[in-house]
């Protein structure tokens, strides 16, 4: 079963062809990785398929839906939610405030009801308090709820920010470099995290620089290069692809052999 299907992405800035053709699925449970060295074109694709850029060619479809370019929002409703690279935490916040902020996009409730404290929305706001602490839990942070965030370690940032990618429920879960900034403990916490989150059956997409982390954790990795998919599969078959360790080499000769 496919949750995620990227079908032929591409998009281009300038005359540049900084995506062409990509195509890879998501099923759930499964951790997808997507490396490549820099400039290859893993952010641009991530947000193209979390709906920050307008794909130029291609499709996104999620559970079955075209879901192409659609807002970030829109796309949190359906079923897919994101984290960023930079943290968006409010630092001023507590932790527990900063992971209820998670439970705002799914409120369609009336801003009315919410303006005037009628009962419906006090009921909406102690669920979402609610389910903040399950998710704060979760993630290890329950006893840092009422800290403000931005005196906490900057793993425990990287949690939080996934807490509330959490509080949609998503079916996908697309991490922009979940260990970047961390140390080997917090990058070790961070993987049991997302492994967690993965066996209970949410698919997983991440782009991340930490090798190791990549090779420990993914079902399954695709490599781009040139903003064009150079190779996919387990991580044993990738890392020894000759194409993929020449594109990491940077020999203009490896990039070639595989067409
Ligand atoms: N908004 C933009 N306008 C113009 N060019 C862009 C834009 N975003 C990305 N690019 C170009 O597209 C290509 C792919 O960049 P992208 O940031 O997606 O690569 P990346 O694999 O994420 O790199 P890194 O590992 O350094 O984060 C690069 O050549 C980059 O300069």
């Amino acid at each position: 079963m496919t949750l995620l299907s990227v079908e032929g992405l591409g998009i281009g800035f300038g005359g540049i062809k900084a995506v062409h053709d990509v195509s890879f699925k998501v099923a759930p449970g499964e951790i997808v990785s997507v490396i490549g060295p820099n400039g290859a074109g893993k952010t641009t694709l991530f947000n193209m398929i979390s709906g920050v850029y307008q794909p130029g060619s291609g499709r996104v479809v999620l559970k079955g839906e075209d879901v192409t370019g659609m807002a970030p929002f829109r796309l949190a409703q359906r079923g897919m939610s994101r984290t960023f690279q930079n943290l968006q935490i409010f630092q001023n916040m507590t932790v527990l405030e900063n992971a209820i902020s998670g439970f705002h996009l799914q409120e369609s409730g009336p801003v009315l009801a919410d303006l005037l404290h009628l009962p419906s929305s006090r009921r909406r706001a102690r669920a979402a308090e609610a389910g903040a602490r399950e998710l704060l839990a979760r993630v290890g942070l329950e006893r840092a709820a009422d800290r403000e965030a931005g005196n906490l370690s900057y793993g425990s940032l990287k949690r939080l920010e996934i807490a509330r990618a959490l509080a949609m429920r998503p079916k996908v879960l697309l991490l922009d470099e979940p260990a970047a900034g961390c140390n080997a403990v917090e990058t070790e916490e961070i993987d049991h995290l997302i492994a967690e989150v993965a066996a209970a059956g949410t698919a997983i997409l991440l782009v991340e620089h930490d090798m190791k982390m990549v090779m420990r954790i993914s079902s399954h990795i695709v490599v781009l290069d040139h903003g064009e998919k150079i190779a996919e599969g387990a991580p044993a078959e990738v890392s020894r692809n000759p194409a993929v360790i020449a594109a990491y080499l940077g020999t203009e000769e490896g990039a070639d052999a595989d067409g």
